[in-house]
């Protein structure tokens, strides 16, 4: 991997007046043109880590470990104005839901305009065909039209293509995408995972993918990050993850994809048992509960991380190199 862009060190988060850490230990690094899965069921930490990548958490949260951004540590060197810069420069987003990501009052191609801040040098009629052509690249029909409206005259499809050519004409150095179709319909989810597959292409920063669902990962991640509870039970490349799960979680997680059930099902598998709520984490290993092959041992002692390969590795007692 090239140096890494975002490198997290032993990372744990807590919300201010919560019980324990949202986020426990985790430790990843996301290099230049990488695309990172980070996969999860609710409550595993994906927003908390997201949030923490953007230096947007809660104030009074308290984060432990390194979290470095091309080498600094987002929390312990860099002041509010500089993370603001990051934030509006080399970090872009693509949120869950696009009318809270884009300003009511302006219209489309005057936000897409201010995005693009390496351009802002350049001759209005440039910028305005760079966004012309980025639009197209979404495939939005009737671009010159769009530049012109205001958020709320298009529908939620449509704006989050507008989110993404936004992210696009930034040029960052990391994008988050944070489930960027959970609010959309199937149909309308599809045609932007095309778009986001094909966006991959002209990305030439890193780009951190949260999301639920495997198969998602499968086709737009080189890499995957598998939280549970808030820890990282599992990483590799995509590649080595999905043949060879390791971790019971990761196995569970494929088990209940959709797009791998051969045969025909009224009823999808889900992993039975729920998340454990913050207060009430095993002292064991985080999973245990919930996992069909534990034993005594995982219910005395937290796993430590073992090493599977040169990039894969996973938390389990039961999990041999
Ligand atoms: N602002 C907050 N204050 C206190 N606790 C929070 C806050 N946001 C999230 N949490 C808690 O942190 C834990 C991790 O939540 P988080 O939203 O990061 O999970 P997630 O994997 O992103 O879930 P989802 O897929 O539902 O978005 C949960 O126990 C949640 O209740």
């Amino acid at each position: 991997m090239s140096a890494p862009v975002l490198a997290l060190d032993d990372v744990s988060i807590r919300y201010p007046g919560a019980p324990a850490a949202a986020v426990r230990n985790v430790s990843f690094e996301i290099g230049t043109g990488e695309t990172l899965g980070i996969v999860g069921e609710s409550g595993s930490g994906k927003s908390t880590l997201a949030a923490a990548m953007m230096g947007l958490l809660p104030s009074g949260s308290t984060v432990t470990g390194g979290l470095r951004f091309e080498g600094r540590d987002l929390f312990g060197q860099m002041t509010e104005r500089e993370l603001r810069q990051l934030r509006g420069r080399d970090i872009a987003t693509i949120a869950q839901d696009p009318f809270t990501a884009l300003n009511p009052v302006m219209k489309i191609g005057r936000q897409l305009d201010i995005f693009q801040h390496w351009y802002h040098d350049r001759p209005r009629a440039e910028r305005k065909a760079r966004i012309l052509k980025m639009l197209e690249q979404v495939r939005l029909s009737d671009p010159g039209v769009r530049m012109q409206q205001y958020p709320h005259q298009l529908s939620g499809g449509i704006l989050q293509r507008v989110s993404i050519a936004a992210a696009l004409l930034a040029e960052p150095k990391l994008l988050i995408a944070d489930e960027p179709t959970t609010a959309l319909d199937a149909t309308t989810e599809a045609q932007i995972l095309g778009i986001m597959a094909e966006a991959k292409e002209t990305l030439r920063g890193a780009t951190v993918f949260i999301t639920h669902d495997m198969s998602v990962v499968e086709r737009l991640c080189d890499r995957i990050a598998v939280l549970y509870a808030g820890e990282l039970v599992e990483t590799g490349t995509v590649a080595e993850v999905l043949k060879d799960p390791r971790h019971p979680y990761t196995k569970a997680l494929l088990e209940c994809d959709p797009a791998r059930i051969e045969e025909p099902t009224s009823e999808l598998p889900t992993i039975g048992g729920t998340v454990p709520a913050l207060d009430d984490r095993p002292a064991g290993c985080i999973f245990e509960p919930r996992c069909p092959s534990a034993v005594a041992h995982c219910r005395a002692e937290a796993p430590k991380r073992h090493d599977l390969g040169p990039r894969q590795s996973a938390a389990c007692h039961l999990v041999t190199p």
